[in-house]
């Protein structure tokens, strides 16, 4: 559980606090972990929220819409395919990484241990915290009738809050490693070590794996930057090198990883990417970067298309393949733990070099139908999941976000194509999570409402960070110089093979390999410059 408590923010602070506090001067709790996340509102300002009685039951409670299941099944008809196509640039690291920084960003307070299915349950019945779904009759995977679904909670403490639900976000919104940080303050700070303290780290291997890519990281530029720095102490290495490790994160998703995932008009209309060299002053303590109801539901799902079929191994000819499927491997780290870690490069290089499924509104059957069927059988379904989440949390249909993004709605179900009517009753009934997935987007990006939404919040994570890494303020700022030459140097390419242990590896590695994205030796680029960061007063340690 979260505590927030009532902050008097220190005026100077060098470092971003851990859990996002005091980020903002004038609204201290903006962004914080553990506060309400927020609605857009529409053009005559009326807030984005669909709830069935204006104030806190799912939209469509309690059987308006057809079952969510019943939708997955209708949208992912083999027969509608083609299924499970590759995707022509991107790699299965492109996937990971967009899994990594939900787990930056958010996570949705939702309580476990209760059984909505079962009338012992004290909870059973309560549309408060229960909103099961009614499996349908000759589903070809699960029995008919209960499934299990609690509802995410609602926020209770928080200045912010309107007369409907909203719910929490227990991270930090800023995109500030906290996957990697963590997002409470004691915690951090006894430590001092990064400590990968996001508890769903063992969802899936590729996320396992990423998460020790950073903590690797991390620990490789400490030992560099305390030997150029003997004097410093633990903690002020710790420090500054966790303000190198953010503004990395920052360079990387928002240059090589966005244009990946929006369209180009997207990322010049929300002025998504850098300045090619030097400050950028962007910072207003008017816009809240805290992240938005709307953008966790769905947009930021996007990925879970992306998911392949296997978490598997690519030996160093890079042609022998292990594969493990993905459903017997989620919620476990053994992929990557077993062997004393040793099977560590191989995952990597498939996962660098494997192309990622291709966007669309498709799900593997590891995450549609086996979801965590070893853990919990018979499983689940993450579509459905995807779709009751929406609803639980007051989220409009997506012809409401069509008009809110200023396209077009859809009229009929003739504009949805082959998928017809079995999707809802009405037309303004989709859900945003279907209608956005069936929109095609420029290169196999998303299509425009995802973007849309995503554009919005991720100028919002920017313009409303202080500690944005391109900041030139002096209680904080890098010098021109280790700005510079970070904006030179971060490229993930980089952080993977130094601390995979490979010995080459493709330019962009978000992108599969290719004559323009050519394998080079892990030497030919360059890694972080630390004597930008060398103290010349310092030179006897350790003191202080
Ligand atoms: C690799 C396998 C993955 C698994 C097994 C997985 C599983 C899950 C599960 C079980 C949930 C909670 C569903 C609910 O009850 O609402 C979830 C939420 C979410 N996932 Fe994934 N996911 C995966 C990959 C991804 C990827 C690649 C992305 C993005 C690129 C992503 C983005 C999200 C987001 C934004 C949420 C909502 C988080 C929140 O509000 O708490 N996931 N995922
Ligand atoms: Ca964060």
């Amino acid at each position: 559980m979260i505590i927030i408590t009532v902050i008097d923010c220190p005026k100077n602070a060098r470092y971003r606090s851990v859990d996002g506090s005091c980020n903002n001067l004038r609204h201290p709790t903006w962004g914080q972990a553990g506060t309400a996340q927020r609605r857009l509102k529409d053009i005559n300002g009326r807030p984005m929220v669909s709830y069935e009685d204006g104030k806190s039951l799912p939209r469509g409670f309690p059987n308006r819409l057809p079952d969510p299941r019943l939708v997955s099944n209708v949208a992912s008809d083999p027969a509608l395919g083609p299924f499970n196509q590759f995707d022509k640039i991107r790699t299965g690291q492109h996937m990971a990484f967009g899994q990594l920084l939900a787990h930056d960003f958010i996570e949705t307070d939702i309580p476990s241990g209760i059984d909505c299915c079962n009338r012992s349950d004290p909870n059973f019945g309560n549309p408060d915290v229960c909103f099961p779904l009614d499996v349908s009759y000759g589903d070809e995977r699960f029995p008919p009738g209960c499934k299990n679904f609690i509802r995410a909670k609602p926020a209770k403490e928080d200045q912010y809050l309107p007369s409907y639900w909203e719910q929490i976000n227990l991270l930090s919104s800023y995109v500030d490693a906290s996957f990697l940080y963590g997002n409470q303050h004691n915690l951090t700070l006894e430590l001092r070590v990064p400590n990968s303290c996001d508890k769903r780290n063992h969802e899936s291997p590729n996320l396992g794996l990423n998460h020790l890519l950073f903590v690797r990281e991390h620990n490789r530029l400490s030992t560099q930057l305390h030997e150029l720095n003997p004097c410093w102490s633990n903690e002020r290495v710790f420090k500054k090198l966790r303000r190198i490790i953010i503004a990395q994160v920052q360079h990387i998703t928002y240059n090589n990883f966005l244009p990946l995932v929006v369209d180009q008009d997207t990322m010049r209309q929300y002025n998504l990417y850098s300045k090619p060299n030097g400050f950028d002053n962007c910072y207003d303590d008017s816009v809240d970067a805290s992240c938005l109801n709307s953008f966790g539901i769905a947009p930021w799902r996007y990925g879970h298309s992306q998911v392949m079929a296997e978490q598997s191994e690519l030996k160093d000819d890079y042609k022998t393949i292990f594969e493990h499927k993905i459903e017997d491997n989620l919620l476990s780290p053994y992929l990557w733990q077993y062997g004393y870690g040793k099977h560590v490069t191989s995952l990597s290089r498939w996962l660098e070099t494997e192309p990622a499924l291709k966007i669309d509104n498709f799900l593997v059957e590891g995450l549609r139908d086996k979801l965590f069927f070893i853990t919990s059988p018979p499983g689940s379904d993450l579509f459905a999941l995807n779709i009751q989440r929406g609803r639980d949390q007051g989220v409009p249909a997506y012809n409401e976000w069509r008009k809110f993004c200023g396209l077009q709605k859809l009229r009929s179900f003739d504009d949805f194509g082959k998928f017809g009517s079995n999707l809802a009753l009405s037309v303004d009934d989709v859900d945003l999570f279907i209608g956005g997935l069936l929109e095609e987007g420029e290169n196999g990006s998303v299509g425009p409402t995802f973007s849309c939404i995503m554009g919005i919040q991720f100028q919002r994570f920017k313009v409303g960070d202080r500690y944005w890494y391109e900041s030139s303020d002096p209680d904080f700022a890098f010098t021109k110089d280790q700005l510079n030459s970070l904006k030179s140097t971060s490229l993930l390419s980089k952080i993977y093979c130094t601390n995979f242990g490979l010995n080459e590896i493709q330019y962009d590695i978000f992108m599969i390999p290719s004559l323009k994205n050519q394998f080079l030796t892990a030497r030919a680029i360059s890694d972080i410059n630390l004597y930008e960061w060398k103290d010349k007063t310092c030179v006897y340690g350790p003191h202080n």
